[in-house]
């Protein structure tokens, strides 16, 4: 575990691909003043710098398939002890997307103290998905992409859910409603956290 991050508030933010897990967060970090690293936006950073490992990075995610484990994990790391003096706490955006991402974190940085389960229907995620590809520029937003990051939600990060469950720090937040309406439940769940 990482010594200057041993007391850090850690909210891991898992849900479907364009479930309101970024939206979300971006209210969360303008009312609670906590950190939001989004892996997937940390992996579109690398790849917009144009580095050598930025291309291979741009490849999978074109694909919909995860990237290595060490890949994320070391992105996250990094950007959490740049912040780790000012922050208060961190949100962690996509991720883990699945079980063994969630054990290496917890070997290499900590243990959540909650878990946010940003739940929306998979039809409303595509939908959300195809308006957001009208302007996001994103290459990941489009009809073939999206299916593929929803099967592999399914297939991989779901069962991440279960494993928190487990212990207790599971909160399901029912993203179908208005985004004010969802986060007057997130802002419930991490008040409960004081
Ligand atoms: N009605 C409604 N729409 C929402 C809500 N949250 C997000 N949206 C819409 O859904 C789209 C996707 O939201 P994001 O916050 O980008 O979703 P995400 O989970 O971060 O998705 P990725 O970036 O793919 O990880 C956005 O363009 C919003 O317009 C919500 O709570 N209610
Ligand atoms: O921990 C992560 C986070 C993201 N990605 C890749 O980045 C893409 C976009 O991730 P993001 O969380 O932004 O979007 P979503 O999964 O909600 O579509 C994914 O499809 C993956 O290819 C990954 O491999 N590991
Ligand atoms: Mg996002």
């Amino acid at each position: 575990m990482s010594d200057k991050l041993k007391d850090a508030k850690i909210i891991f933010v898992v849900g479907g691909p364009g479930s309101g897990k970024g939206t979300q967060c971006e209210k969360v970090v303008a009312k609670y003043g906590y950190t939001h690293l989004s892996s997937g936006d940390l992996l579109r950073a690398e790849v917009a710098s144009g580095s050598e490992r930025g291309k291979q990075l741009s490849a999978i995610m074109q694909k919909g398939e995860l990237v290595p484990l060490d890949t994320v994990l070391d992105m996250i790391k990094d950007a959490m002890i740049a912040k780790a003096d000012v922050s208060k706490g961190f949100l962690i955006d996509g991720y883990p997307r699945e079980v063994k991402q969630g054990e290496e974190f917890e070997k290499k940085i900590g243990p959540p103290s909650l878990l946010l389960y940003i739940d929306a229907k998979a039809e409303t995620m595509v939908k959300r998905l195809m308006k957001r590809g009208e302007t996001s520029g994103r290459a990941d937003d489009n009809e073939e992409t999206i299916k593929k990051r929803l099967d592999l939600y399914y297939k991989a990060t779901e069962p991440v859910i279960a494993y928190y469950e487990s212990r207790g720090i599971v909160r399901k937040i029912d993203s179908e409603a208005s985004v004010d309406e969802v986060f007057s439940h997130v802002a419930k769940a991490i008040d409960a956290l004081k």
